[in-house]
């Protein structure tokens, strides 16, 4: 039996058969006549329920009908109505220029059968220069904004990107004036405040996003720009570093589908930016935060899956700009990038596994100068047996305090004191070392990603912790965090001491993570580069998996047939 419902011509043909391979929750004496149904429908909505795809049929008199799909039956029997699959992010990095905003536009389209949502960052190095410019915009007085080096940059590499893609200045020229007046702003104020800050960098997305979606209408492919902060990424007021709010998801499903469904067009979104809930003033979503508007996105639209498109060949064992022969890690949980992102990878937001994690939805890291490149694939699970080491994370510049009780040994609340007094002066702890009477921590150098840690906000501290302990701040250290298997923990630190005390390094604190990916080390900043090329060349390039072949003992005793450290 065949139930085709046609809907008006202001809606998408929609057809259901009703076969084997798709399941539908019909009344039957609803679908008793083929042609009352078809002159019956008013309108119909897709959306999500526990996980399954509905759509909602409403027909004349208010009668409603639910039909359960599955994922098959609707690719297959909805041809031009199908729903937008994946969400590609493209970083800076990857649309710099005209010419990459070209092979981006190339890229996307060599993949026919998906239905992307683009989500962009500003072209190369723009938020960097924005942000130079609204410091310099403080003191170089108004009639001097006009002049400032980073503006001029700004604005010819726009104009000079939407001239050689032969578009009409005018899709960015009313920005660029919005822009000066803005700097104008800052400099007759002589002030920048975190909320102006968030609004000036958002001119980067704004532009890049507006160019690109431009420039597919004009080669024939349509395309709609929207601005986050007006389609629904609803976020804390916190200015530079805004946390999305529940309340993002539905709304923005609820735009970008409707409007797909309504006039297809590929969704260009802007990355990084949001609405403050209670300012309404734009927000940002700290360094590299277009990474999480990606994935906020394919968990609130339910997509296949989520690319993030990078420079590089995929995540690598250690970042490149510390040691060029980091490699690609092939597969990783959300669990061990989450940490990566955390410990410092800039690869990837330390909040942007989140989203991915709760939807259940792979995000795939690509090349775009190196599409055929296969990635890193991130997934909730993955083979560990024979995993040992993923990758190697350096994070510098760190302050460490090494706390000691003044009080009896045994006497206890001492821990719950101390953090106490972090909590109430909103700083943020990364690795903890304790016994019963001490306690060693690093503190987090970006707290917030917004501000560092001044001089008078640790002196603060520590005369808070001397009413209580005896306190050594050592700062300029730096933390190594080894990402792996923590099954193979012994494993692991038997290799890594061997490489250290070769090259003379005292580890000064070491904390394993409750995660179980991962392994911290703190040494002194100067010894730190040498360390992770150290740790590279003895982990993923002088045979350590097939030395440990022979050796390495399996749970129950018995050998391991092989290791890698991958
Ligand atoms: N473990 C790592 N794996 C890959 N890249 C890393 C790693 N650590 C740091 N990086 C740096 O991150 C950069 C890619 O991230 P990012 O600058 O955010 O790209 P984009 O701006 O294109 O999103 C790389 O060029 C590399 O220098
Ligand atoms: N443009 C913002 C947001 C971002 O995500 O950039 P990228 O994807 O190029 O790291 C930044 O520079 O922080």
């Amino acid at each position: 039996m065949a139930v085709a419902l046609r809907l008006g011509v202001q809606s998408p043909r929609f057809e259901i058969r009703r076969d084997s391979s798709t399941s539908l929750a019909l009344t039957s004496s609803f679908f008793s006549s083929r042609i009352s149904l078809e002159a019956s429908i008013r309108s119909f909505i897709r959306k999500r329920a526990c996980g399954r795809r509905i759509l909602r049929v409403n027909c004349e008199r208010g009668v409603s009908a639910f039909f359960k799909e599955d994922e098959a039956s609707r690719q297959r029997e909805d041809g031009d109505a199908a729903e937008l699959s994946i969400v590609m992010k493209f970083g800076g990095s990857s649309v710099a220029s005209a010419e990459r905003m070209k092979e981006v536009a190339d890229l996307i389209l060599s993949f026919p059968e998906e239905r992307p949502v683009i989500v962009l960052s500003a072209m190369g190095k723009t938020t960097n220069n924005l942000l130079l410019a609204g410091e310099k915009a403080v003191c170089c007085g108004v009639s001097n904004v006009s002049e400032l080096q980073e503006l001029s940059f700004v604005k010819t590499l726009h104009l000079k990107t939407v001239n050689e893609l032969g578009l009409d200045k005018s899709i960015i020229s009313v920005l660029l004036d919005e822009l000066e007046q803005l700097l104008k702003g800052i400099a007759m104020m002589k002030e920048l405040t975190l909320r102006t800050r968030d609004y000036l960098v958002s001119f980067g997305e704004c532009m890049s996003t507006r160019i690109f979606a431009a420039n597919l209408n004009k080669i024939g492919v349509k395309a709609r720009q929207y601005d986050a902060f007006d389609i629904g990424f609803i976020t804390t007021d916190d200015f530079t570093n805004a946390d999305i709010l529940e309340a993002t998801y539905p709304a923005i499903a609820k735009r970008l589908h409707g409007d797909w469904i309504s006039d297809p067009a590929i969704p260009i979104v802007t990355g990084f930016l949001g609405k403050g809930w209670k300012s309404c003033a734009v927000t940002t979503l700290g360094r590299g935060g277009s990474d999480l508007t990606a994935t906020t996105i394919g968990k609130a639209l339910g997509l296949r899956e989520i690319q993030v498109w990078k420079d590089v060949d995929g995540v690598l064992t250690c970042d490149p700009n510390i040691y060029p022969n980091a490699r690609p890690v092939p597969h990783l949980t959300f669990e061990e990038a989450a940490e990566l992102a955390y410990f410092g990878a800039q690869v990837l937001h330390p909040q942007s596994m989140r989203p991915a994690r709760e939807g259940d939805i792979p995000v795939r890291v690509k090349n775009s100068y190196n599409p055929q490149a296969p990635g890193t694939v991130i997934t909730r699970e993955r083979d560990m047996s024979k995993a040992i080491l993923t990758s190697i994370v350096l994070k510098s510049n760190i302050t460490m305090l090494d706390i000691v009780s003044t009080r009896m040994l045994g006497q206890f609340g001492f821990l719950a004191k101390v953090f106490s007094i972090f909590e109430d002066l909103g700083i943020s702890v990364d690795c903890v070392a304790t016994s019963e009477v001490s306690i060693s921590v690093t503190l987090d150098p970006s707290k917030l990603w917004s501000r560092e840690l001044i001089q008078q906000e640790l002196d603060h501290v520590v005369e808070e912790l001397e009413k209580i302990a005896v306190v050594h701040l050592l700062q300029h250290r730096s933390i190594i965090s080894l990402i792996g298997n923590v099954q193979k923990s012994s494993l692991i630190l038997e290799q890594v001491f061997n490489v250290l005390r070769k090259n003379r390094v005292n580890v000064q604190m070491i904390s394993q993570g409750a995660s179980k990916v991962n392994i911290s080390l703190i040494v002194n900043d100067d010894q730190a580069k040498q360390c992770v090329e150290a740790l590279h060349s003895a982990f993923f390039e002088d045979g350590f998996h097939s030395e440990f072949k022979e050796t390495e003992l399996g749970d129950n005793g018995s050998p391991v047939p092989s290791v890698s450290a991958m």
